[in-house]
């Protein structure tokens, strides 16, 4: 594949003095672009200012790549505009814009303080806007532009501590979403990504081993790809770290419809249908989607008003919002006057707030649901949210529920949009929502209850023409929210978000008249909103209850909407390129049913993501030997594994012999073997062909430790060359406790030309802090081989009747690895650390090969072998060997002992000898 040129490529990349940006720039110039390489030349937590970050990576890209660069050390929210201006000056346009710079301001809610708040959004939110701004004309001129907004997976899910971060990071994502459909036409393309790389952020955060894998080359490629002019995709989001590169798109619910009309749409009657909404199958009146708009309100408006009228009300009644008190923002008309309508009929106090005319409210309240059950505010919600909480607490005395309703529009085109409308947009959705919250805050902590509704917007999590400034804010709307919900789990805080179907100006603004009448009333929303805010939902979702959740509501149809993930693609390539990002794409971005994920935390997203690293490393570590063959009729399941008299005198090696023993190190001679242990070489190499990550949960690599293993040879001698085909399948996977899985596989191994068997294995892997529920458990035990599941138990009433002592080498390890074992829990003392052990540990068919070298020896040729490995073994350790014969038997029990350890490293272990009387023929 011919490479991706950048030449004559003008690139903008901020915060690229360090990390990501600087890997950015870099790879840009090594490809031909002009650079524009912007850093403030802060520290991380943003204060200072030197040149020196930027100068550096300038210098670095011309002296050591002779590329292109020009440094520019103006703040992206001060003067985004300049560094544009840097671009044009010295090379004369700007074709790719990459917004990376940021900072962090980590602290948890009850604590950030509103500079905290803002100067975050400010430098990420503000600052992608200035350049992309100042960018937009010359790209709609010269009808190309690549634009990359960096979003964080704390912005897609929350994160604790993070609620600035995660508002800013989500609202690039609303941003982005609308540019890419304001530019298509023009050629622009607009993307998001979700990286978690190493860098000056994460090294505070993540535990060493894990950050090893996160190199900010990794992210890199994709961010070339996208933006190269051959590239087309546009408005998508990626989540990539470590080598894996997936998409991540909305996924919509079915959800219900019910008969929209004021009667019998009851908050009732939706949690009726609690399960319904948030089920993601198709109906037959809707199908799960992955949109990028809003739901087609026509359509399911109208099926919802041929419904019988009355709604089933269910059995539980909603009145726990009796006496409740309510502030609500924006309540002087529209949406929030329906909603301080419903929580009236709720029982509820309400605190009607609105800078224009609350009293016409209040009073239609009174005089239908009794005086004094709503009262006015008219504080601003921005810079006045203090006033309007004391103002509720000096009324009814508390506070319980908290709707974050008003807005403005100031829609218009991006390539249009003033200033002024970017930040007064983001004032009075985002700010305000943050001061409401803020104010509200430390009244909910202390009574240890309280319920957050805020409002968002099909704009905010699609993307709409016209309206970059709202689907920014809305979008950040929704981050700050998910980090609320996590930061008051606790405490007892439910925080969740509503895309209402019904925003008189918004709507206005994309429906006719008719199609208004039709479907655009408020009242279709607020019952939802009631619901949202009583114990009764929560009691029936149970546990965990409904916090941190998005919904969609209108025109009697509510739904939820949720992330999925693509399985992705992951490329343990050290040097990773655009190009084999380019050859991969389908993977990257292809959603198969049964492997895509729904990502709910930052903590489940990137363990998903790391896991899928390490599954492709565990299929590479253990061998990973070609699957199938090109043959028809093969099972993507079968592992070819061909080896050669080389492979086996490696193997000798790793197992103890010696240049002593030349019948296992040297192919000439006349005895040339390779020990029965070998048996297991084909099996461990088609491991990898049972994905113990789907079997069980919370599976991670590094904690999975051999537990048992048994094997019967087939044919003896071993040929000391050939072709091998082995099949895997799970026979048991079981849960222990809820602290560990077992895992038993069955692998058949057999002559891949002449099919007869060779060996068969049955090797059982302990995965300490997986759990396995119920309906995943297998238990095939009937299946078993009778000798792999005999207990051995050594003869305590007798001495052994052989003993031999052998001492490993401190280097066993990194020998046998060599046989096709390549996990790094033997050799990289940080995986060791990392799973708690001090240092690596050696293979445990490193000790069982050991150990049956020396009874092969003894006793000679054995067809089937049993054993659990009970502890483990150090690299230089020495290993006591004993056996006892079972008299009348073929049978040899032997336990190995780790003489350092003072342990038993091998036990409930068996031979059964071929012939009794025989010592090896060989
Ligand atoms: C061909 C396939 C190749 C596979 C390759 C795998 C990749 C390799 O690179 C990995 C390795 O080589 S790891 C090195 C070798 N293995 C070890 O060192 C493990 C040694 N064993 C232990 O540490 C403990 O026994 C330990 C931690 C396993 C269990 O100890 P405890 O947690 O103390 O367990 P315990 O409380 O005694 O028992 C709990 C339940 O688990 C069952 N169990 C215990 N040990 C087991 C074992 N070794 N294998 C299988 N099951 C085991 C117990 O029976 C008990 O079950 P139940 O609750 O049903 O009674």
């Amino acid at each position: 594949m011919s490479e991706l040129s950048f030449k004559n490529k003008v690139v903008v990349v901020t915060g690229a003095g360090g990390g990501l940006g600087r890997v950015y720039a870099i790879e840009y110039a090594k490809r031909g672009a002009s650079v524009v390489v912007n850093d403030l030349g802060g520290s991380l937590s943003g204060s200072g200012s030197n040149a020196r970050a930027a100068d550096v990576v300038v210098d670095e890209i011309k002296n050591k790549f002779n590329g292109i660069a020009v440094a520019n050390y103006d703040s992206v929210s001060d003067n985004g505009e300049n560094i544009i201006k840097t671009a044009i000056d010295n090379f004369g346009s700007i074709d790719i814009l990459i917004n990376n710079a940021g900072i962090l301001r980590d602290v948890s809610f009850a604590k950030m303080s509103p500079k905290e708040f803002g100067i975050v959004i400010d430098v990420h939110l503000n600052g992608a806007y200035k350049l992309t701004k100042a960018a937009w004309p010359y790209m709609k001129k010269q009808k190309f532009g690549r634009i990359i907004n960096t979003a964080s997976p704390a912005g897609l899910f929350g994160n604790f501590g993070q609620a600035n971060y995660s508002a800013a990071k989500l609202g690039l994502v609303g941003f982005s979403e609308t540019l890419a459909k304001e530019g298509y036409k023009y050629n622009i393309m607009v993307n998001s990504i979700a990286p978690l790389a190493r860098s000056r952020m994460t090294e505070n955060v993540l535990p060493p081993h894990i950050l090893k894998q996160l190199g900010p080359e990794k992210i890199a490629p994709l961010v070339l790809y996208l933006t190269h002019d051959s590239t087309k995709v546009t408005n998508s989001i990626f989540e990539l770290a470590a080598g894996f590169y997936g998409r991540i798109r909305w996924e919509r619910s079915s959800g219900q419809i019910f008969n929209p009309n004021e009667k019998y749409f009851t908050p009732e009657a939706i949690l009726n249908k609690w399960s319904q909404i948030t089920d993601f199958q198709d109906k037959t009146f809707n199908k799960t989607q992955h949109p990028y708009q809003l739901s087609d309100y026509n359509d399911l408006t109208t099926k919802a008003k041929r419904l019988p009228f009355e709604n089933d009300q269910g059995s539980i009644k909603v009145d726990s919002l009796k006496d409740k008190v309510v502030i609500i923002t924006g309540a002087g008309g529209g949406l929030g006057k329906s909603h301080a309508i419903w929580f009236a009929k709720y029982g509820a106090k309400i605190v009607i707030n609105d800078i224009k005319d609350p009293a016409s409210v209040v009073e239609e309240i009174n005089q239908r649901y009794g005086s004094k059950t709503a009262i006015a505010d008219t504080h601003n919600i921005i810079t006045e949210s203090q006033q309007i909480i004391e103002n509720t607490i000096k009324e009814f005395g508390r506070v319980d529920v908290l709707i974050n309703n008003a807005g403005i529009l100031r829609d218009k085109s991006f390539l249009k949009m003033t200033d002024e409308e970017w930040y007064s947009v983001l004032q009075v959705h985002l700010f305000a929502t943050f001061a409401m919250c803020k104010a509200v805050w430390p009244v909910f902590l202390k009574q240890n209850s309280g319920y957050i509704i805020n409002t968002t917007s099909t704009s905010g999590i699609y993307g709409n023409f016209g309206q970059a400034n709202y689907a920014a804010a809305k979008a950040a709307i929704l981050g700050f929210s998910r980090t609320l919900a996590i930061e008051g789990q606790k405490k007892n805080i439910k925080v969740n978000v509503i895309a209402p179907h019904a925003e008189t100006a918004m709507t206005k603004t994309i429906f006719s008249e008719r199609e208004l009448r039709n479907h655009f009333d408020a009242s279709q929303v607020s019952p939802f909103v009631v619901l949202l805010a009583s114990e009764e939902l929560q009691k029936v979702v149970g546990k965990k209850g409904v916090n941190g959740q998005l919904f969609e509501v209108g025109g009697g149809w509510c739904g939820q909407t949720r992330w999925q993930r693509s399985p992705g693609y992951v490329s343990l390539d050290p040097h990773i390129t655009p190009e084999i990002i380019k050859e991969h794409w389908n993977q990257v971005t292809s959603f198969p049913k049964t492997k895509s994920i729904n990502p709910s935390s930052t903590q489940e997203s990137s363990m998903a993501i790391l896991q899928s690293v390490q599954k492709a490393v565990a299929e590479m570590s253990l061998g990973g030997g070609d699957s199938g063959d090109s043959g028809s009729n093969t099972n993507p399941n079968d592992r070819i594994f061909s080896y050669s008299s080389r492979d086996c005198i490696l193997y000798n090696l790793g197992v103890g012999a010696t240049s002593k023993e030349l019948q296992y190190v040297y192919e000439n001679d006349d005895k040339f073997q390779v020990l029965p242990t070998f048996a297991v070489i084909p099996g461990m190499n088609a491991l990898a062909s049972i994905s113990m990550d789907e079997l069980v949960d919370n599976f991670n690599f590094a904690m999975l430790l051999h537990g048992e293993q048994y094997f019967k040879l087939n044919q003896f001698p071993i040929p000391t060359k050939g072709k091998l085909k082995t099949s895997g399948e799970p026979l048991q996977v079981l849960d222990k406790g809820g602290k560990a899985a077992v895992v038993v596989g069955k692998f058949q191994t057999m002559d891949a030309n002449t099919k007869k068997p060779v060996f068969y294995n049955e090797s059982t892997v302990f995965i300490r802090g997986a759990s396995v529920p119920g309906n995943k458990q297998i238990n095939k035990i009937n299946e078993r081989e009778k000798f792999a599941i005999q207990s051995f138990k050594v003869p305590t009433d007798r001495k052994p009747d052989f003993e031999a002592e052998f001492e490993t080498a401190k280097d066993q390890a990194v020998l046998y690895r060599l046989s096709g074992d390549y996990n790094p829990l033997h050799i990289d003392p940080m995986v060791a650390q990392s799973v708690k052990f001090p240092k690596p540990i050696l293979h445990g068919l490193c000790t069982l090969g050991i150990t049956s070298k020396i009874l092969f020896e003894k006793f000679g040729v054995f067809d089937e072998l049993k054993v659990r490995f009970t502890s483990f073994v150090f690299p230089g350790d020495i290993l006591i060997i004993r056996a006892w014969k079972i008299p009348n038997t073929k049978i040899i029990i032997f336990q190995t002992f780790d003489k350092c350890r003072d342990v038993t490293v091998l036990d409930n272990a068996a031979i059964k000898l071929v012939d009794d009387t025989v010592k090896s023929k060989l």
